[in-house]
C-alpha cells in the first residue's frame, strides 16, 4: 500500500452516506503507473448493508409512478451534464483515455442514458386479449424485480455504470453497483450528485472493491434477484455459476472478436479513416472494436499501404493531451498481456507492419513508466493464430485477404464470438446478404459505432446472453404478470 498522503481516497455509497471501508486497494494512474487514489476493499459485510438499504429503498421507490421516476433521472442527467468538464478529466486520468474522448463519448453518453430511459420507460405498452366466447379478457403487467445488481467493467466506466443504473432504477428497482476496481473515481463522483436529483436513500448503492471479494457476494446474494454484468467470459462463467442455486435472472454483455469486411467496392477514403478509429479508439479498449480487418484481394495491397500510414497518424499521447488520439492501456498487467500476442504473433512468422516493436514512442520523462503502446498493425497471419480467434482488447488489429463472399462470411464468422461486424460495400444487395449471415449482435455497414439506444444490444454465441436498450433493458428490470379477468 502507498503511502496514504495526497491520495484520492473513495469511500461506498450505502443508503444515502458515504461510509468509509477498514481496508483499501491502491489503483493507478495509467499515463504515469503511480499510485493516485484508494478504492474500497469491500466484502460481505458492506454488501449486507447495502442489501439491507436498498430492502427498505424499494417499497417507497417501486411506489413511485414513472412519472415520478423519471424526472428525478431527468435531474440526475442534468447535475451530470452540468459536471462534465470534472467527470471527463477524472475519467481521462482513471482509466487512460483521452480527454477528448472521455469529453466527447463517455460522459455525453452517461448523460444521454439517464435521459433516454428516463423517456423511453414512460412509453412501453403491455399486452391484451379476449376470449369473449368465454367471457375473459386477459393482459399483462410489469413489476420491478427488486434489487439489481450490477457490475460493470473498466474500459467504459460510467457510460456502462449509467446504462444499468438508468433502466434499472427508471422500472422502480433499487440497486447495488459495483465499478471495476480499476476504474472507480467517477462513479464515486455520480454518488455526491444523488441527494440533489431526488434520488432517495438506498435507491441507488455502490460498493466498491475486486470481483472475487465483493462481486462475488453480491452475485451470490439471496436477496438480489438478478445481475447485469458486463465484461470477460471467464468471470461470466464464474458469475452464472456462483447465482444458479439462486435461478437469477442474468445479462451477460461479454467480449467480442469482431471483423470488418471490406469488399472491392468500399469507399476507402471512408472506410480507412473509420477502419483505423474502429481499431484503434479507447486504445482498443471497447468490445466493440475491430480486432480482423478482412479486405478483398483485388484492393489489399492499395488498403494494406493507405490503413498503415493513417494507423501511424493515429496520435498516442498524455491522456489531458486533447490532440492525442490514444492514451495509455489500463493496466501494467493488460499492457504486457496485449503485448505478448505481438510477440506471439511474430513467433508464429506474421508480418507487424507498424506499431509495437517497429515504430518509436516517445513520451515526457514523467509518462515513461506509463501503459502506453503504439497501434499495431499485423499482417500475413493465419485464420488459427490466437491472435485471429482471442480477444486481445488492446490496439491491434490484424489485416488478411480473402477473395468470395461466401470465403470471409465463414471466416468472420469462425470464432467463438458473435458480438460485432463492420461491412464495406456500395452493392446494397450484398450489404444485407451479408449483414444477416454474420453471426453478429450488431452489423454497422459504411460507419461503426452509430448507437441505436431503442434497439437491442448484445451479442450471440460466447459474446453473451440477453440484450440491452429501451424494451430489453425495460423486460430485464422487470417481471411480467398476465392476468385473466372472468366477466
Ligand atoms: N459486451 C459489452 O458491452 C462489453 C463492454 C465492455 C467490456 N466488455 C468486456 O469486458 C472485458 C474487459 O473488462 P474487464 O477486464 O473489467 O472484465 P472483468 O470480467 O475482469 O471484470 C468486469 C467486472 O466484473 C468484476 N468481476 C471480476 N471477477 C468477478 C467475480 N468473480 N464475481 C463478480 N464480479 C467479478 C470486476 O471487478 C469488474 O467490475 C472484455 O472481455 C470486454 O470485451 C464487454
Ligand atoms: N453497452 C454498450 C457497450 C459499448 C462498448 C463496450 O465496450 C453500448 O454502447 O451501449
Amino acid at each position: 500500500m502507498a503511502g496514504t498522503k495526497a491520495l484520492l481516497t473513495l469511500e461506498n455509497f450505502i443508503n444515502g452516506k458515504f461510509v468509509p471501508c477498514n481496508s483499501y486497494l491502491d489503483s493507478y494512474d495509467p499515463s504515469t503507473g503511480e499510485v493516485y487514489c484508494r478504492v474500497p476493499n469491500s466484502g460481505k459485510e458492506e454488501i449486507e448493508a447495502a442489501v439491507e438499504a436498498a430492502r427498505a429503498a424499494f417499497p417507497g421507490w417501486s411506489a413511485r409512478s414513472p412519472q415520478e421516476r423519471s424526472q428525478v433521472l431527468h435531474r440526475l442527467a442534468d447535475l451530470l451534464e452540468q459536471s462534465l468538464e470534472e467527470l471527463a478529466q477524472a475519467e481521462s486520468r482513471d482509466q487512460g483515455k483521452t480527454i477528448t474522448l472521455a469529453r466527447t463519448m463517455d460522459i455525453p453518453r452517461s448523460v444521454q442514458n439517464f435521459r433516454f430511459f428516463a423517456s423511453s420507460m414512460l412509453h412501453h405498452t403491455s399486452e391484451c386479449t379476449h376470449m369473449d366466447h368465454l367471457g375473459c379478457l386477459h393482459y399483462t403487467v410489469r413489476a420491478p424485480v427488486g434489487i439489481a445488481g450490477l457490475i460493470s467493467p473498466w474500459n467504459l466506466p460510467l457510460y456502462l455504470l449509467t446504462w444499468k443504473v438508468a433502466p434499472a432504477i427508471a422500472t422502480g428497482n433499487t440497486v447495488i453497483a459495483k465499478p471495476s476496481e480499476l476504474t472507480s473515481v467517477t462513479a464515486w463522483m455520480m454518488c455526491k450528485l444523488l441527494e440533489k436529483a431526488g434520488v432517495p436513500p438506498g435507491v441507488v448503492n455502490i460498493v466498491f472493491g475486486t470481483g472475487p471479494r465483493v462481486g462475488e457476494a453480491l452475485v451470490s446474494h439471496p436477496e438480489v434477484p438478478l445481475i447485469s454484468f458486463t465484461g470477460s467470459q471467464p468471470t461470466a462463467e464464474r458469475i452464472t455459476q456462483l447465482s444458479a442455486p439462486h435461478c437469477k435472472k442474468l445479462s451477460l454483455e461479454l467480449g467480442g472478436k469482431n471483423p470488418a469486411i471490406i469488399f472491392e467496392d468500399a469507399n476507402l477514403e471512408e472506410c480507412i479513416p473509420t477502419t483505423v478509429r474502429s481499431s484503434f479508439a479507447n486504445q482498443g479498449e471497447i468490445c466493440l472494436c475491430t480486432s480482423r480487418i478482412f479486405v478483398q484481394k483485388s484492393i489489399y495491397s492499395e488498403f494494406l499501404e493507405k490503413f498503415v500510414q493513417a494507423t501511424r497518424m493515429w496520435k498516442v499521447g498524455v491522456p489531458s493531451d486533447p490532440s492525442a488520439s490514444m492514451g495509455a492501456l489500463i493496466s501494467k498487467a493488460h499492457l504486457e498481456k496485449v503485448r505478448s500476442y505481438i510477440k506471439r504473433a511474430r513467433s508464429e512468422g506474421a508480418q507487424i507492419l507498424c506499431g509495437e516493436g517497429v515504430d518509436t514512442l516517445s513520451l515526457p520523462p514523467r509518462n515513461r513508466a506509463g501503459y502506453f503502446m503504439l497501434p499495431t498493425v499485423i499482417a500475413d497471419i493465419k485464420d488459427e493464430s490466437c491472435c485471429m480467434k482471442e480477444e486481445i482488447f488492446g490496439p491491434v488489429t490484424c489485416v488478411v485477404p480473402f477473395e468470395s463472399e461466401e470465403e470471409v462470411i465463414q471466416r468472420a464468422n469462425s470464432v467463438k464470438y458473435g458480438l460485432a461486424a463492420t461491412v464495406w460495400s456500395n452493392n446494397v444487395g450484398r450489404i444485407h446478404r451479408v449483414a444477416k449471415k454474420l453471426q453478429s449482435g450488431l452489423v454497422w455497414t459504411n460507419c461503426w459505432l452509430i448507437r441505436e439506444l431503442n434497439l437491442p444490444f448484445g451479442g450471440m454465441k460466447s459474446s453473451g446472453v440477453g440484450r440491452e436498450g429501451a424494451k430489453d433493458s425495460y423486460e430485464f428490470f422487470t417481471e411480467v404478470k398476465t392476468i385473466t379477468i372472468k366477466h
